[in-house]
């Protein structure tokens, strides 16, 4: 300090203008230069031939300098550092720029700019007053003690020479330097929302009633999350096995800075964990009569199936721990696989989830990915059990005969494992590591045709075949459940809206060709949408209503909306009109 007590800077500086990093009076710093303006001031004031001037220039932060020459000069900021370049290293590579290492002298203010090409002169007051604090007699107040104490410890070292106290001396300043800088590290780290903890910390660091400490305050922040994660683990009711990998991924955990990549893996990791159902399951209501009126009045037909499905749930209810066979309801689509299956999840209470393996052809969809990949995920039977929250579900493997084969592995082999009750107790997922017990999960499944089934999986299991219908069994289905249902989809009501049996009939036969009845849904959908538009509207249908008509109609009363006559009746006319000319027609053979 007191070397710089004496300096006086010329009145008139050049101005090298920097927009990364400030110059403080004392400290010393590189800066790059690469705009015209800069380059030239380096060139005729700081260089004569190879060697360097010591000549005084201005450094004014804040400006981002436009690297055309003929750029207007930017507005400056009007505070300075002046100082004194101590080196300069000149490159051509990747551009023609210099490397500028420059201490700072002390604080000037512009006060008229002078020129401003090729680089920018200014008339400038120097500010600082550094004497003022150094001669003992005019120091006084904290600022004058806090000098004296710097100039002090600055002496001491300066005066042992023996280099075993020159340690002892300067260790302690070291370390408070180094305590210093671990404060702003953790500044660094904290969230924006303590910003105004980190503002109290700069302001001088005390909060009302007690000494702040950051490291304290930070490993709290870090303890809460981890001790709320650990109490969730302990809470998980999770085997043992699970437990001790868990316990031992917090432990990590707590040790890694929350910055480090790994940590957030290890917390989805261990929030992944504490999310699974390990020992929570629901109870199993099952009432055998009940479960046949169930199947009677959401399924008609069926009867085989049906059959097999209540000696099934019966033979369950008598041997709870019942290893048995896997079913697989095998038929053309819309037969009603998948709803039987919804039904059986129905009738024992307990949460339903379907896994559509259509198209699946890497081992990783089931089995989860190794924790080492990026991006890695459990598979869709330990997702699914996270989704219901039980361990023993229904699970309905849909489609099994839809599974692919690739280079990533065979999702059927991988399947094995989950379905054959001697290895499912020890279900180990890649990406969880440890083994889920899957011994408690109802597994169904369902395909179209045996022929694609690995053989491997087909042995596993009982097949029912679900026949397609007969067109007297669909009319019954349409009228018992599918009609109901897409009427209260659709927000309509017995009393507006009627299909006639012969109209069924007419679908049937004239608008789908399927063994199953998801068409017939399907056109028995657009009826009820066409209805539905009409009572919006309110305007009228009637059966004997044609086209032409309607639209003599419509133009009648247009304006005045009149309620549609009730109920609807869709007769072949009405049916026409909704769904168009008839698709396929009746063959009759001569
Ligand atoms: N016997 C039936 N009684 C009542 N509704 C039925 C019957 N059969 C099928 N359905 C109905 O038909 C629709 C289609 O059934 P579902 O989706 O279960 O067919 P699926 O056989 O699983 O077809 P896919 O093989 O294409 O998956 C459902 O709305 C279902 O309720």
């Amino acid at each position: 300090m007191s070397s710089n007590s004496g300096i006086q800077i010329p009145s008139r500086l050049p101005l090298l203008c920097t927009h990364d990093g400030v110059l403080l009076p004392g400290s010393t710093m590189r800066i790059s230069v690469d705009t015209a303006r800069n380059m030239q001031l380096v060139k005729s004031r700081l260089l004569k031939g190879t060697s360097l001037k010591s000549t005084i220039i201005g450094v004014i932060p804040n400006t981002r300098d436009p690297e055309h020459d003929s750029d207007e000069l930017p507005s400056l900021h009007s505070i300075g550092t002046a100082g004194l370049a101590v080196q300069v290293v000149g490159s051509n590579w990747p551009k023609p720029h210099y490397t500028l290492l420059i201490t700072g002298l002390c604080r000037f203010r512009v006060t008229q700019l002078l020129r401003e090409k090729p680089f920018p002169v200014a008339e400038v007051e120097q500010l600082d007053k550094l004497e003022q604090y150094t001669e003992g007699d005019q120091a006084d107040g904290e600022l004058g003690e806090l000098s004296q104490r710097f100039y002090q410890a600055a002496v001491q070292v300066l005066d042992a020479v023996d280099l075993e106290e020159r340690f002892k001396k300067a260790l302690p300043l070291l370390t408070r330097q180094i305590e210093g800088l671990k404060l702003l590290q953790k500044t660094r780290k904290l969230r924006p929302d303590d910003d105004k903890r980190v503002l109290a910390i700069r302001k001088g660091g005390v909060f009302p009633g007690r000494q702040f400490s950051l490291d304290e305050e930070g490993e709290d922040e870090d303890g809460d999350d981890t001790a709320m994660l650990e109490k969730k683990v302990k809470a998980a009711a999770m085997p043992e096995a699970a437990l001790r990998v868990c316990l031992k991924e917090l432990k990590r955990l707590k040790k890694m800075p929350q910055s480090m990549p790994e940590y957030a893996l290890t917390r989805n990791y261990l929030e992944m964990m504490v999310e699974l159902p390990w020992s929570k399951s629901s109870t199993d209501c099952l009432d055998i009569r009940a479960a046949r009126v169930l199947l009677d009045n959401d399924h008609y037909a069926m009867e085989k199936l049906k059959r097999r499905v209540l000696e099934y749930l019966a033979v369950r209810q008598l041997k709870s721990t019942l290893k048995g066979p896997i079913l697989c309801f095998v038929g053309p689509p819309g037969v009603g696989k998948t709803s039987v299956g919804r039904s059986i999840a129905r009738t024992l209470g307990r949460e339903f989830h379907r896994l559509a393996l259509g198209g699946v052809c890497d081992q990783s969809d089931i089995r989860g990915h190794r924790r080492t990949y990026v991006g890695s995920m459990p598979g869709r039977i330990i997702n699914g059990l996270k989704t219901v929250g039980v361990n023993n579900p229904v699970f309905l493997l849909d489609e099994v005969d839809k599974l692919g084969k690739s280079l990533q592995g065979d999702p059927a082999a991988a399947l094995l494992e989950v379905l054959d009750p001697e290895q499912n107790h020890s279900f180990t997922d890649h990406y969880l590591n440890v083994p889920f017990d899957l011994s408690q999960v109802l597994f169904i499944a369902t395909a179209n045709t045996t022929a694609t089934i690995p053989p491997a999986l087909l042995d596993r299991m009982e097949v029912l075949q679900v026949p397609g219908y007969t067109q007297e069994e669909k009319v019954e289905i349409a009228h018992r459940h599918l009609i109901p249902h897409q009427l209260e989809q659709h927000g309509l009501t017995p009393q507006q809206l009627q299909i006639p049996q012969d109209t069924t009939k007419d679908i049937i036969s004239k608008y789908t060709r399927e063994a199953g009845v998801r068409s017939l849904e399907r056109k028995i959908g657009a009826i009820c949408r066409a209805v539905a538009v009409k009572f919006a509207e309110g305007h009228k249908v009637s059966r004997a209503e044609s086209p032409t008509e309607q639209h003599a109609e419509n133009e009648e009363d247009s304006g005045i909306a009149a309620p549609p006559e009730m109920p609807i009746v869709i007769d072949p006319i009405a049916l026409k009109d909704i769904l168009g000319p008839p698709v396929f027609e009746m063959e009759v053979s001569i």
